[in-house]
């Protein structure tokens, strides 16, 4: 028996709460490339006019540090603040590409759906396969995503209904939950389910996700490294980091 599988039958776990991006779906990759496009042309733009060079963005460092698992606008005033920038706030309606957080989030948004009608959107099958493994032998489910965007990823790759609930990043701004490393969404989402954090499992592949989970009391805390940031997950609070779900 796996690892995890033993882990999840020694702490008695009844329900699995995944993230989306980066765990579920090979989207994680897309929000970086949409970051990174966004940002760049900004610093670029913003360099010239102030005659200096600012250094790209760079996915490994800046966008795991900052960005990765947390609410778009979070995204962009934590980048901006690591790079000495502050803007003023504006709102969520501002113009994308505005010189306001809510514009450059927008325009990221903008680059990430464009994205997303290019590529469309790819699963991981190895989650997939285990997730309907699991459910057949009867384990809760749900899905959380700090994403606005969480519904329309989860429709492109047709696996709503592998999941009870989901928590995502339009239901959070409406109930005013903070965003990670707050545990407030897992929290939601197993109160959804009307399980406890003590019975249930988190899964998730960023920094300040696994911080989340732990804060929230989970029960088991699994880091998922797709992108070889084992050391990152385990410094953050990951009970077990997996590069991928076992097959039996
Ligand atoms: O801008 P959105 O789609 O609401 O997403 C917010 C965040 O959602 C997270 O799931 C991604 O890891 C981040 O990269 C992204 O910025």
């Amino acid at each position: 028996m796996s690892t995890l599988q033993q882990l999840l039958q020694d702490k008695n776990i009844k329900a699995l709460i995944l993230d989306l991006d980066g765990v579920i779906t090979q989207t994680a990759r897309v929000h970086a490339q949409a970051w990174k496009r966004m940002f760049d042309s900004y610093l670029k733009q913003r360099g010239e006019k102030e005659g200096k060079r600012y250094e790209p963005l760079d996915i490994e460092t800046d966008y795991r540090e900052h960005i990765d698992g947390i609410p778009r606008y979070d995204g962009v005033r934590n980048f901006l603040t690591s790079r000495g920038i502050t803007l003023p706030e504006g709102t969520p309606e501002d113009e994308e590409g505005d010189e306001t957080i809510g514009g450059l989030g927008n325009l990221k948004n903008m680059y990430f759906q464009e994205l997303l009608k290019q590529e469309g959107v790819d699963v991981y099958e190895d989650t997939i396969a285990w997730l309907k493994r699991q459910k057949q032998h009867g384990m809760r489910t749900a899905v959380i995503s700090a994403s606005k965007n969480c519904v329309d990823v989860l429709h492109a790759a047709g696996i709503e209904r592998l999941f009870e609930e989901h928590v995502d990043g339009l239901q959070s701004a409406e109930l005013g939950l903070k965003g990670k490393p707050a545990p407030d969404i897992f929290l939601e989402a197993a109160r959804r389910l009307g399980i406890a954090p003590g019975e249930a499992a988190v899964f998730e592949d960023a920094r300040k996700g696994v911080k989340a989970g732990k804060a929230g009391g989970f029960a088991l805390v699994v880091g998922i490294d797709r992108h070889h940031d084992a050391e990152g997950l385990q410094a953050n609070g990951a009970d077990i980091v997996i590069k991928e779900f076992p097959k039996v």
